[in-house]
């Protein structure tokens, strides 16, 4: 699908959408729980929807409505030999551990991006934990065979929070008597494992953090049922609040201020550039000023890259980024998916090691871009199209139904003028 963006200016409110980070856990967790889960605000990103899948074959029996799911569980008991996690990088690196700790021998597939990206992690960790692990060269299919035992094991976080995520999961349910340590050199995108932690915490399995160095089970543990209410997505929200900075003026509801997403960065981004942004109670206004460049690190909010940089292309001067270099194994190569889509519109981005330098400030011109079907990918675009100096065409716009199916019609209703079939 190719949707078009006329330059407009923004004005409206608009309620955030639920995050696919805190759902995908919470669908985990309740699948972990014996008895039934009452997940509120589950939201319809594809990423989400293939969690809810992926419990229902894991023989979670499932019970929707529009807004909420019920979940009842048994424990881990698959229904199907294949089990299928859609796009979502998370979902595979999260249930591929948790599949695991049944003794069934399963294979784990996924579509689209996911096909490329690393996977060999499990190769080398599930083993150690009495699984027996095949992946294709480090990529999917993963062929895995359990149960998984949890064992004092030592991992390198420094290419993805997610398998981390994944293990801790699995772990509530497998730790036994006594103590287990996770121990992790180098992790990266810290956040993610504070929302894991929380997520876990709320369904009753409680885990030391010692310096995001060593995660500590000590004892036997359970999940239990419970109702959890999924948080709006700062991650989304991100780039309506870029909207309002660069192109108008817009109040995003429903974006908790205390929420452990790392994305909630985006604020910061925001003051350092000179937006007008106005907090409230779960409600964040920006509107229109002067914009500057700024520098920050997002090493550790990987997925901001994309709205810092529809915000820098409109900022006066260079915007210096850290932490470009976590950008290769997203749905596309981030790094350099937006160097090129951005030069179309007549901005230059330079890309040096980890950092990434955003020349900011110029007029952008009418193109035709290409989403690469990375969902923040044609978010970005669309939010720098608000300034062209004439219609930009996105292609393969449907890509933010991974984890934004209302983007499109959320920018339409704040002003974006946006043309679609
Ligand atoms: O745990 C999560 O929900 C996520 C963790 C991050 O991945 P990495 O840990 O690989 O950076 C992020 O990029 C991804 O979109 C979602
Ligand atoms: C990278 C992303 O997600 P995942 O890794 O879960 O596919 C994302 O949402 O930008």
């Amino acid at each position: 699908m190719n949707v078009t963006i006329t330059p407009s200016s923004i004005k409206g409110k608009i309620a955030a959408s639920p995050s696919k980070s805190a759902m995908q856990r919470a669908v985990a967790a309740a699948m972990l729980a014996g008895g039934k889960s009452i997940i509120h605000n589950p939201g319809l990103s594809s990423d989400s929807l293939a969690a809810l899948d992926v419990a229902e074959k894991l023989g979670s029996a499932m019970r929707k409505f529009p807004d909420r799911v019920e979940i009842t569980s048994e424990g881990i008991v698959p229904l199907t030999e294949t089990i299928h996690c859609g796009e979502a990088g998370l979902g595979i690196r999260m249930f591929t551990p948790v599949a695991a700790l049944s003794n069934k021998a399963l294979t784990i597939v996924g579509e689209g991006s996911l096909a490329s990206r690393p996977m060999d992690f499990f190769e080398e960790i599930l083993p150690q934990l009495n699984v027996s692990c095949q992946t294709r060269g480090g990529k999917l299919p993963i062929r895995i065979q359990g149960p998984l035992q949890a064992k004092d094991i030592t991992i390198d976080g420094s290419l993805s929070s997610q398998f981390l995520t994944g293990l801790l999961m699995a772990y509530g349910v497998a730790a036994g008597d006594g103590k287990t340590t996770i121990t992790v050199r180098d992790l990266k995108s810290r956040p993610y494992i504070d929302l894991t932690l929380q997520l876990m915490a709320h369904f009753g399995v409680q885990v030391e953090n010692r310096n995001y160095e060593q995660f500590i089970f000590s004892g036997k543990q359970h999940y239990h049922p419970a109702e959890y209410t999924v948080e709006g997505d700062w991650s989304g929200a991100a780039f309506l609040l870029v909207a309002g900075a660069v192109a108008g003026d817009v109040e995003v509801s429903g974006l908790n201020p205390a929420s452990a997403q790392s994305d909630k960065a985006m604020l910061d981004a925001l003051h350092a550039a000179g937006a007008r942004v106005k907090e409230g109670d779960h409600t964040i206004t920006v509107s229109r000023d002067r914009l500057d460049a700024f520098e920050m690190d997002a090493t550790d909010c990987p997925d901001l890259f994309p709205p810092l940089v529809s915000l820098a292309a409109n900022c006066n001067g260079t915007t210096k980024l850290k932490g470009v270099s976590r950008l290769a194994h997203k749905e596309s190569n981030r790094g350099k998916t937006l160097q090129d889509e951005f030069a179309k519109l007549g901005i230059r981005i330079t890309l040096k090691g980890d950092e990434m330098e955003v020349h900011g400030g110029t007029q952008m011109s009418s193109a035709t871009l290409f989403s690469h079907n990375d969902h923040r990918i044609a978010m970005a675009c669309a939010v720098a199209a608000l300034n062209a100096d004439g219609a930009v065409v996105i292609e393969e716009a449907e890509a933010v139904n991974k984890s934004y199916p209302e983007f499109w019609q959320h920018l339409g209703a704040i002003g974006g003028m946006v043309d679609h079939p």
